[in-house]
């Protein structure tokens, strides 16, 4: 979190990235496939929204540092897997439990409003 950001929302979430050229999910980051904190971050002055996980463990590894741009649609594809298209990939959210699906969702829906 930059000097200017605020916190938007924070919840656990396996970060995932859709692996067009062979067809498949795989997990963001190396090393083991573990939990991420997962927040979305607000920067008033420039009114925009980064998504940055971290994962929970030792190394606190980002494994997704995205901006959420105008006009992108998020895509609730099932209560617990959330995904998006950035210019480059498709992001994916796999959440533990809806509580923390719905609260991120709640929380991206927000920033979309603002943009
Ligand atoms: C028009 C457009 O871009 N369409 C996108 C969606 C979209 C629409 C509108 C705006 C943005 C976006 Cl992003 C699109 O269709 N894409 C994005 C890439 C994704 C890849 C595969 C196929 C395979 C089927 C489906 C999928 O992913 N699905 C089903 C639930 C399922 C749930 C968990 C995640 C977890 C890892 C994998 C698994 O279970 O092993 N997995 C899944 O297997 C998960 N799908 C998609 O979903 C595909």
């Amino acid at each position: 979190q930059g000097p200017s950001e605020t916190v938007v929302c924070a919840t656990r979430a396996t970060v995932m990235l859709y692996d067009d050229a062979n067809k498949k999910w795989v997990t963001a980051g190396s090393g083991p496939q573990v939990v991420s904190w997962v927040q979305i971050y607000h920067n008033p002055g420039t009114n925009t929204f980064r998504v940055v996980g971290r994962k929970m463990q030792s190394d606190q590894q980002v494994v997704i540092n995205c901006a959420v741009m105008k006009g992108m649609k998020y895509n609730q594809a099932t209560p617990n897997f959330h995904q998006w298209r950035d210019a480059r990939q498709v992001w994916g959210l796999n959440f533990s439990t809806k509580e923390d699906a719905n609260q991120f969702a709640s929380g991206m829906l927000l920033a979309l409003d603002q943009l």
